[in-house]
């Protein structure tokens, strides 16, 4: 059962400094190259929620020693087991690449929107590369023989970089290691793919990505590691937004001064929307401006920021273009329609391009009915940004926060205490 929540309007500027839990990219990247390793890995910081409890949980059934908050201990990984998916493209897109090495049957599915995710690609790569795989979207069974051939393979991963990254992250365990070849449109995301190859660079895997839109993984051993997992940016982005649209400032502690998450680019977003934004002492401090601006961005490479994104643009003193985002269509939702449907209900313009949106602010009221969120996360946590500035919002099914951020009710109620 879901429960509607009334989004608490802000009565005075937000003034507070949030902690935000580690990210969900790194944690579960972590995840899987600690169940691949030659020795057990230590982690810090990992995140505790919906997402990262799936894939620990996935790895567990495959034989590897799993404790989110301390240590994962690798064992042969075994098959005839069930995984469940939920909603999340990183388990869905990174697992069967590694479940391809379990000597059995892994059989895969997820939520009910979970199988409209598109998973062709990566599943057809697999094929190309000598694993027996049954079916094209979830569910599907992956047929671990407990090796794979490996070698070349070509894709188009316009729609999701998860393609790229859940075949590299096993890439080296491959008898002949990867060779990923990406030909189509630009990959989205180019930020989670750098995370990735660093990633496996720090375990001491050899990557090759030299030449544009390549990437070379040499066959050999994943490296025991202590990993220290960084706060998830993106997931800091609503509280930011927060003293964007009310004129408050918000301080989020353990910001990195350099990184690979997506969410370091809401920096130069919020200076170009108006807020003034320092980061110091390991701090990043947003201060919001007494009208924000409306801009245009093109959000390719950081497309998980656009629901925050869009939020802020329905407060602006003028009309946002945001682009480069088609690929969002395939999110945890259609992400573009999302937004249009719900921020049309509050009185505000808004359009879809063929690969973005158009954001006309209005005067903005809370309709009769709740702020839908998809089962989105993020759409739930925008929808919290514009209580904020639209008394009597509610939002429903807020508890699909938990994807990726449990407790975020009480850590809004917190930062407006
Ligand atoms: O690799 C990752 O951890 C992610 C890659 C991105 O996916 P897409 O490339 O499908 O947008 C991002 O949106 C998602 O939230 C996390
Ligand atoms: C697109 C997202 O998630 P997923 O990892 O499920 O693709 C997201 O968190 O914005």
């Amino acid at each position: 059962m879901t429960t509607t929540w009334p989004a608490p309007a802000a009565t005075a500027p937000v003034r507070a400094t949030v902690t935000v839990p580690g990210s969900k990219s790194i944690t579960n990247r972590v995840l899987v190259l600690a169940a691949l390793a030659d020795g057990g890995s230590l982690v810090r910081g990992a995140l505790v929620s919906r997402d990262t409890e799936l894939m620990a949980a996935a790895l567990r059934s495959l034989g590897v020693g799993v404790d989110l908050s301390t240590a994962v201990t690798p064992g042969p990984l075994r098959g005839d087991v069930d995984v469940d998916c939920g909603l999340a493209g990183t388990v869905m897109r990174f697992l069967p690449a590694l479940a391809a090495l379990a000597d059995g049957d892994v059989r895969m599915d997820g939520d009910a929107h979970a199988r409209t995710r598109p998973m062709s690609t990566v599943l057809g790569a697999l094929r190309t590369l000598g694993v027996d795989v049954s079916g094209d979207a979830l569910p599907f069974t992956v047929r671990g023989t407990g090796s794979v051939r490996g070698g070349e393979v070509e894709l188009d991963a316009s729609a999701s970089s998860q393609f790229v990254s859940g075949l590299l992250l096993s890439g080296a365990r491959y008898d002949r290691g990867l060779v990923v070849r990406h030909v189509g449109p630009p990959v989205p995301s180019r930020p989670h793919l750098d995370m990735t190859v660093a990633m496996l660079r720090a375990v001491g895997v050899d990557v090759d990505d030299t030449v544009p839109d390549v990437w070379r993984v040499s066959p050999g051993p994943v490296g025991a590691h202590e990993w220290d997992v960084e706060p998830d940016l993106s997931n800091a982005t609503p509280f930011l937004a927060a003293a964007a649209v009310t004129g408050g400032t918000v301080t989020i502690p353990g910001w990195p001064s350099t990184t690979t998450q997506p969410g370091h680019a809401i920096r130069d977003v919020l200076v170009r929307m108006g807020c003034s934004v320092s980061l110091a002492g390991g701090a990043l401090t947003v201060t919001g401006p007494t009208r924000l601006v409306g801009v245009e961005l093109d959000l390719h490479d950081v497309g998980e920021l656009t629901p925050t994104i869009a939020a802020l643009c329905a407060v602006a003193d003028g009309p946002s273009t945001l682009r480069g985002i088609a690929h969002l269509r395939g999110h945890e939702t259609d992400r573009l329609a999302a937004l249009v449907i719900e921020l049309t209900a509050l009185g505000c313009g808004a359009r879809e391009t063929a690969d973005g949106l158009v954001v006309t602010p209005a005067p903005l009221t809370a309709p009769a009915r709740a702020w839908s969120s998809y089962a989105d996360h993020r759409m739930a946590t925008a929808g919290a940004v514009l209580g904020l500035v639209v008394p009597g919002l509610q939002v429903d099914d807020v508890g699909t926060t938990a994807k990726t951020l449990p407790g975020f009710t009480s850590m809004w109620a917190r930062m407006l205490a």
